[in-house]
Parts: C-alpha cells; sequence; structure tokens
C-alpha cells in the first residue's frame, strides 16, 4: 500500500515533510496546501508538487499565474492522511474540516495534546498512535528532550530531569521575531512548557524546564541535567547514547551551533538540516551522582523523520516503531 499524504501549510515544517515523505518507499504526497503565491508555492510546483489552495484564495493564486489543483476539500478527497503544518494555533481550527472529509491527521507542537489526544515521538511512544485517527508530533525541543530521556531511563531509570532552553529566537528565513539584541527569559513563569509537553510522551517522567530566546536563528542548545535511579559512569551513558540514531555525537572542534550548521552544509544535507540531536560527548558528565550533557537541537528539521513515522503509525503500515525508525532514516540518510 501506498499511503498518499497531504501538506497544509508549505512553511519551514511542511516543505520538509514533504520532501522527507517523497522518498520513502511506502508513501507519497498527493498535494500541497498554500495560502499565498510566492516563491514556496511556485518552488512546490517546481518540485511537481500538486498544490492547492483555500477556496477564497484560489483566485488571487491564478491571477499571479500560479496553477492550482483545486480547493484544501479536494486535496483531502484524494488522501489518505493530512500532515498540518500551518502556524500553532490554526491547526485547530482545521480539525473540523479534516474530521468531515473523513482523513487522519497529524499536527505539529504548535498546537495543544488535547486537540489530538496523542502526543508522538517515535522512539517513545511509537504504539499508542497505530491507528489512531489524530495525532500531534511534539515540538523540536520536546522532540529533543524525548529523544535522550527515554533510553537514559529505560536503561537507568530518570529520577528527575532538570533542563535549561536556550531557544533560537527565530528561524532563518523569519524577518518578523526577534529580540536582535537581547536575551528574553521566556516564558517568564517558570517552568517552562516544555517539561509538561515531555510529560505528555513519557508521563511517568518528572521533569521541569526553563528557557530564554537568544538572538540566533541556527539552533536551540540544552543543559541537560539528572538523576537516575542506578549509579552509572559517563563512558555507559555515552555508549548507551551512541546507540541511538537519530543523536550525533559532535567534536572535532565543533564548539557551538553555528559549526554544527556548518558540518551540515559539508555533508550536502538538503537545506543544511541536521534531523540528529547533536550531543557534545566531550560534555557527558557524572558529578555528585548526577548526569550533565549539552545538546543541539535544528529546530527547523528533527521533527521531519517524526512525521514521517507518525504517518506509518496513523495508516498501520507498519506496526513495529523500531522497523518504521530505521525505514525512515535509511530513506532520507540518517
Ligand atoms: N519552525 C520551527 O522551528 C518548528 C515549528 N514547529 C511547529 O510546526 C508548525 C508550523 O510551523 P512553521 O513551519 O515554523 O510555520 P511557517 O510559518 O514556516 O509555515 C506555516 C505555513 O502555513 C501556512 N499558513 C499560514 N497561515 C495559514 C492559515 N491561516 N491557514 C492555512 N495555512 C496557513 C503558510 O502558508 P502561506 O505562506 O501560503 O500563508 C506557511 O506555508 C507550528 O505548529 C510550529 O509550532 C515544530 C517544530 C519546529
Ligand atoms: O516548537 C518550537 O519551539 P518550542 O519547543 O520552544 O515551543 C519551535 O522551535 C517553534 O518555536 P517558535 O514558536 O518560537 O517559533
Amino acid at each position: 500500500m501506498t499511503v498518499k499524504v497531504a501538506i497544509n501549510g508549505y512553511g519551514t515544517i511542511g516543505k520538509r515533510v514533504a520532501d522527507a515523505v517523497s522518498v520513502q518507499e511506502d508513501m507519497e504526497i498527493i498535494g500541497v496546501a498554500k495560502t499565498r503565491p510566492n516563491f514556496e508555492a511556485f518552488m512546490a510546483k517546481k518540485k511537481g508538487y500538486d498544490v492547492f489552495a483555500p477556496e477564497d484564495r484560489i483566485k488571487g493564486m491564478e491571477k499571479a499565474n500560479l496553477e492550482v489543483e483545486g480547493s484544501i476539500d479536494d486535496m483531502l478527497e484524494r488522501a489518505d492522511v493530512i500532515v498540518d503544518c500551518t502556524p500553532g494555533g490554526i491547526g485547530e481550527k482545521n480539525k473540523p474540516i479534516y474530521e468531515k472529509a473523513g482523513v487522519k491527521a497529524i499536527w505539529q507542537g504548535g498546537e495543544d495534546h488535547e486537540l489530538a489526544g496523542c502526543s508522538f515521538n517515535a522512539q517513545s511512544n511509537y504504539e499508542e498512535a497505530l491507528g489512531r485517527d489524530f495525532v500531534r508530533v511534539v515540538s523540536c525541543n520536546t522532540t529533543g528532550l524525548c529523544r535522550v530521556i527515554k533510553p537514559l531511563d529505560d536503561e537507568f531509570g530518570v529520577n528527575k530531569a532538570r533542563v535549561t532552553l536556550m531557544r533560537r529566537a527565530a528561524d532563518p528565513a523569519d524577518i518578523k521575531k526577534g529580540p536582535i539584541n537581547a536575551i528574553v527569559p521566556n516564558p517568564i513563569k517558570l517552568p517552562s512548557h516544555h517539561g509538561p509537553d515531555v510529560k505528555t510522551v513519557l508521563p511517568d517522567i518528572d521533569i521541569a524546564t526553563t528557557a530564554v530566546k537568544l538572538p540566533t536563528t541556527l539552533m536551540h542548545l540544552h543543559t541537560i541535567n539528572m538523576e537516575l535511579n542506578s549509579e552509572c559512569t559517563a563512558e555507559e551513558v555515552e555508549a548507551l547514547l551512541a546507540k541511538q540514531s537519530r543523536v550525533r555525537f559532535v567534536g572535532q572542534g565543533i564548539t557551538s551551533t553555528a559549526e554544527v550548521m556548518e558540518m551540515a552544509r559539508d555533508m550536502n544535507r538538503p537545506r543544511s538540516d541536521m534531523w540528529e540531536n547533536c550531543v557534545w560527548n566531550e560534555s557527558i558528565t557524572i558529578y555528585e551522582g548526577e548526569l550533565y550533557f549539552f545538546q543541539g537541537i535544528h529546530q527547523e528539521s528533527d521533527v521531519i523523520p517524526e512525521n514521517v513515522d507518525a504517518i506509518r503509525a496513523v495508516m498501520e503500515v507498519e506496526k513495529d516503531g523500531t522497523k518504521s525508525v530505521a525505514k525512515t532514516n535509511k530513506a532520507m540518510g540518517i
């Protein structure tokens, strides 16, 4: 079976999900929806994607010489599953349209957990999403946290996790957000929403997070501190994280997020994406019985393989999460 996938919202996340789906053997893109005839819409056409638009936007698109296949309802008629990559809060409004069309939907981390009732991270809770109509792939930061907390909890038991998130202020193409010369405690009320968000995937983890926004566009950086239930060495933690397919160790002169992104460019990754958590293995330390390490998260791309796995889970084309992760990784080159 080839799963027919539609994308609603072809921005930072949507365009990457479209390309990642296109390289999988068991799924295909049947259309992407745009609201404006901007360069991204023309690029989507150039790549061979059928472009759809809300009914009231079609005329404007055609006036700009962008050929539109039909409305979002038309796109839903052709799809088995829709990946909603519209800005946070907009996706919620689309739920009735998807329900009416009887199409499964996957939302992103900008929406609340309650919208889908199932928050997803492939390595943490794939099986929970099997056959569901609605799933939410958790945000970039939450994805990055789940990817390391889950294996550490399985192996050593996580008694408590305390994380400081230094967040990029905006994506590289975003001209609207700041700050450009300040460090902003955000959210100001503590702890931040990221800890509760991890608990939507891993409910038994004691986690608290704080977050600030920094004037950078490249990546988020996490300082992770955990109390583990069993005694272990830094070497044992390093060996465990080395086995995780979506965790990459960085060293060899990489001392910053800028150099991680340069490496992604050198790797000829599409859009210089870094789909894996980037852990500085040199930072992995056990100090007075507690674990510490740094990891970088490429906000624009770490959730992309997770969306591919979420499609397989809701469509039940692969019942085993480990196998889905392996298929996704192989097709994308992770
Ligand atoms: N960027 C990031 O770092 C990450 C984002 N996320 C989450 O992914 C989701 C999407 O974010 P992101 O890709 O950054 O957003 P973008 O703003 O980059 O893209 C959003 C897309 O949605 C379209 N859109 C805008 N308004 C509407 C609307 N009213 N109805 C339908 N489509 C609309 C836009 O199309 P058009 O230009 O045609 O209007 C655009 O293609 C959010 O939930 C976000 O929280 C998750 C992880 C990381
Ligand atoms: O999901 C994200 O971040 P978050 O995990 O801090 O909510 C993305 O980086 C988008 O964040 P934004 O809402 O600052 O654009």
